[in-house]
Formats: C-alpha cells, structure tokens, sequence
C-alpha cells in the first residue's frame, strides 16, 4: 500500500470511529499514525524527478499575506486592484499557474502580497463547505491557522523513562494515551509537561515539531453575486470579512482588518534637539522591544545602548527613559541615547 493510500484508510477509519472514552486511545494512535504518514509525504523526495517544486520569490516588506484559495474566486483580481502589479484574471479555473508578487503600502509599512495559483480543482462551488476544505488542505501540510502553539513543554531524553505531568486538569488527553502515541513515534524516554488542556492533536503537533503557526483572514469575494442574507451570515463568522472587488466593496475594512491581523507596530525616530522623522517608520511586531528597535537600525547599536526616550502610549510619562526591554507600542516616539 503507498503512503497516500494508507492515509486514506486512516481518515476513513478515523471518520467512522464514534468518539468516546471507550474509543479515545484507539482515536489517539490513530491520528498520531497519520500524522506520521503525513510527515512522510512531506519529506522530500530522494529521486530528482519527483522533487517538490516551491515558487522563488524574493521575501521583501514588512510582512507578507499569501492569497489561498479556490479557483477563478478572485485572487488576482484582488492583487491587481490592491498592488501596482498586475495579475492576470479571467473567468476559467488555473488563470494564474505561478506565483505573482505585489505590494500593498499601508500606514508607512510595505506588505508583500502573494497571488497564488487556485487550489483544488472544482471546488469554487464548495458553497458553505469551502472554508473547512481550504482549512483540511491546509491543516494537511502542517499549517495552523489562527492558533497558537500548545502550551506544552516536551524534550526527548536519554533514558528514564516517560515522565508526564501537568499544571491543569486534562479532559482530552493522558498519560496512558501520551505514552501510546509517543510509543507510535518510537519516543520511550521524555519529559512531557501540559500547561494547558490541550488535545491529542495538539499533542503530536508538539512531538512533530514544525508546525506553522499563523493567523488568517477569511475573505469572501463577490458578494455582488449573493443575496444580503448570505453577505450577512457570512460576515458575522469568525476571521472573516465580506468584499467584491468587482464593485470595490469593503475593501478598506479588508485592509484594517489585514493590519490588525499582522500585529504591525509603526515606531518613529528621533534625533536630538530634532523633530520626529514621520516619513519613514520603523515597522516591527507587536510587542517589540527597544532591543529590536535598536537591531533595526544597526546591528551594533544594542551595544552602545545608555537609554532611550520614548514618547507614546508605551509609556506613563513622555518623554520617559527606558531600557533595552521596554516594550514598544504603535507610533511611539523614540530617541535612543548612546554610552
Ligand atoms: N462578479 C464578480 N466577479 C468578480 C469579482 N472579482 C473577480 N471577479 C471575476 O472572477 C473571475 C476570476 O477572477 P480571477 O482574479 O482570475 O480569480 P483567481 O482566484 O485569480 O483565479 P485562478 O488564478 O484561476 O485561481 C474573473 O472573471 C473576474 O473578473 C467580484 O467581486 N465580483
Ligand atoms: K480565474
Ligand atoms: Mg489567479
């Protein structure tokens, strides 16, 4: 049996499984199998002619936003109208077969926009079912959308044994059924910590390891097509907002939402004696630090840290003088004074 086939017989096992405290350790091991069938498939392949091909892009801007979707719903429609670059659009499936990149300026920051080609064939017409099969294929290839990483502490030992313990009450996981799935993986001897009640997918997640985890928009494009109840049901589910870039409709909300999503702060520089320099901001995460403010604007700055002056909600006072771990917020004003 090849691997795709052996994870297709898991998934339909799985699907027919009842979920019950009778059935959970057989659930458990399940899932951590086709986890590693998945992680199999993954792997690149050794023959040259099968090689996984990604698209070359060169990474620039603040941040970057890929486009996933469907088939002919809109994707290079929405880079042309956003971006100065344009991507083909028509209305028959596979338009766009590479990946296009553009740029969207918002609020002094440059973010890379990526039109991709659509996925999954025929599936445009997914209808109330679309957002779960975008989230399988997803989730399928190791990507956690709009979660973080579980709040679990696990490192593989020597010897000793499996120790396992836990901060808070577990419903959805043991230690019996840990060890099962630890025991698929060949992991005999670990220390393993649940700071939270996590799953047991969440628990393979953490024994596999390079999960990615990141936040997503849901955009639901051509709502000129739809009636205004389905607009309005569609609007009010999580993560999600309702444009056409036919009839250029929410498109401004998309972008505040895009920009809350990314959790970009703008911070701006000051000289001595001068006034702020507001042309060009520094753009990191939110929750940076003065340390990463000084690594932006020079790697040995950190170094030749005294203080800094900050201005903005950050901080009680403005001017306050800080150190290298105060933490940033958006549009503060910031000196930095050198030893
Ligand atoms: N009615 C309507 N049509 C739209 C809207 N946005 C895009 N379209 C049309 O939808 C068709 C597909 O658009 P594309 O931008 O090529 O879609 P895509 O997602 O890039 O498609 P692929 O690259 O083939 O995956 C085109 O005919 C567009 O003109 C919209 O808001 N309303
Ligand atoms: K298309
Ligand atoms: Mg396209």
């Amino acid at each position: 049996m090849g691997i795709l086939e052996k994870i297709s017989e898991i998934e339909k096992e799985i699907a027919r499984t009842q979920k019950n405290k009778a059935t959970e350790y057989h659930l458990g091991l399940l899932k951590a199998k086709l986890a590693k069938y998945r992680a199999q498939l993954l792997e690149p392949s050794k023959s040259a002619s099968s090689k996984g091909e990604g698209f070359d892009v060169m990474k620039s801007g603040d941040a970057r936003v890929a486009l996933i979707g469907f088939p002919s719903v809109g994707k290079s429609t929405f880079l042309s109208l956003m971006t100065s670059t344009a991507s083909e659009a028509a209305s028959y499936e596979f338009t766009t077969l590479t990946c296009i990149p553009g740029v969207i300026e918002y609020k002094g920051a440059n973010i890379q926009l990526l039109d991709l080609p659509g996925i999954i064939e025929g599936a445009a017409q997914g209808g109330r079912q679309g957002r779960s099969l975008l989230e399988k294929e997803l989730e399928s290839v190791g990507i956690r959308l709009n979660k973080h990483k579980p709040n679990i502490y696990f490192k593989p030992k020597k010897g000793g044994g499996i120790s396992f313990n836990s901060t808070v009450t577990l419903t959805q996981c043991s230690e019996k059924l840990v060890q099962l799935i630890l025991h698929e993986y060949k992991i005999f001897n670990a220390e393993v910590l649940f700071r939270e009640d996590c799953s047991p997918d969440e628990f393979i997640d953490v024994i596999v390891g390079n999960r990615v985890y990141m936040p997503c928009l849901y955009v639901y494009n051509k709502i000129d097509q739809i009636s205004m109840e389905e607009v309005d049901r569609l609007a009010r589910k999580p993560n999600s907002v309702v444009i056409s870039c036919g009839m250029k409709l929410n498109l401004d909300y998309l972008l505040e939402m895009l920009w809350e999503y990314l959790a970009l702060t703008c911070i701006y520089t000051k000289k001595r004696g001068q006034r702020p320099d507001f042309t060009d901001a520094i753009i990191l995460r939110k929750g940076a630090s003065v340390e990463h403010v000084c690594h932006r604007i020079h790697r040995s700055l950190a170094s030749q840290f005294k203080y800094a002056l900050v201005w903005g909600t950050s901080t009680k006072y403005s001017p306050q003088r800080v150190g290298l771990t105060h933490t940033m917020e958006h549009e503060d004003v910031i000196q930095i004074v050198k030893k």
